[in-house]
């Protein structure tokens, strides 16, 4: 944190998301494979890991989209599944493939979103337009999602996640589609969202992101937890892609598309 003064004052030794062995299959191909991880609160998490490796599946299981076959996920203390209402009130959610009701123009999705969530009119009528603001999308702000690009779509989706001002955020990939500049000021709001004590999990491929953006990231491949803890314990030393190369397996072998040669 570049400014001491922005302390984390999410209470002491409280987990914001705790996952304890966590197991999915699908047709009885393990996907999950009783992953375990503590999201310390103030945090901003990376979970990173190849294709296929099961974060979205974990990440649907801590969030109350997917049901897990074994293995509990609690917020803030709160069971996601024995109490799905009170969880989902400190949670918000960019789920994977996001699919909004895109017959909403930005402008009603994010007041529809924050209605479901019980807030006033009036307070999700303000704080729709500070996000279409925050997320430059105030010009769009009449258009129907469905018309938006997919960068856009993103961002739409991850400020109707912010509308009921969760305190843990768990975002699937939310800076895949999205422009550098976009990208920039998402980060800036995250950034900012960590420093006044809320906590952010983000699943990404891009190393260098979650390296300079993260406190703390997890490597997952084939439905377990390779590695987890500060992004310089799990770097040691190395970077972050290295260290994800070494843990994960080196890249696949390109000998048989010899054909493709030109
Ligand atoms: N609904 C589903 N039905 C069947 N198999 C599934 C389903 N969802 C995920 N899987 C399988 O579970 C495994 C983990 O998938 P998951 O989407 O969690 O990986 P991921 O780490 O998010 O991958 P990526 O980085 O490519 O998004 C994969 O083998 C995938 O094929």
């Amino acid at each position: 944190m570049d400014d001491p003064s922005l302390t984390v004052r999410a209470p002491v030794g409280l987990s914001a998301l705790s996952l304890r062995g966590l197991v999915k299959s699908f047709g009885g191909k393990p996907a999950v494979n009783g992953i375990s991880l503590e999201v310390p609160a103030g945090s901003f998490y990376g979970l990173v890991g190849p294709n296929g490796a099961g974060k979205t599946t974990t990440l649907s299981m801590a969030t109350g989209l997917l049901r897990p076959d074994a293995g509990t996920a609690a917020v803030l203390g709160v069971d996601v599944w024995a109490n799905p209402l009170a969880a989902k009130q400190i949670l918000g959610v960019l789920p994977d493939g996001v699919r909004l009701f895109d017959r909403l123009t930005g402008e009603q999705l994010l007041n529809y979103s924050g209605l479901l969530r019980g807030l006033d009119r009036d307070t999700v009528a303000q704080r729709a337009r500070d996000l279409l603001t925050a997320f430059d999308l105030a010009a769009d702000a009449r258009t129907l999602v469905v018309d938006y690009s997919a960068g856009m779509t993103k961002k739409i989706a991850l400020a109707a996640s912010l509308v009921h001002a969760p305190k843990v955020l768990v975002l699937d990939e939310p800076f895949e589609s999205v422009d550098p500049i976009s990208a920039a000021s998402i980060r800036a709001i995250l950034t900012d969202f960590v420093h006044s004590g809320g906590t952010v999990v983000v699943s990404s491929h891009v190393m260098d992101l979650v390296q300079r953006m993260c406190d703390h990231v997890a490597v997952v491949a084939r439905g377990e937890i390779l590695a987890a803890g500060t992004v310089d314990e799990v770097r040691g030393g190395a970077s972050l892609e290295d260290r994800f190369v070494e843990l994960v397996g080196g890249p696949g072998r390109t000998e048989g598309l010899s054909w493709l040669h030109t």
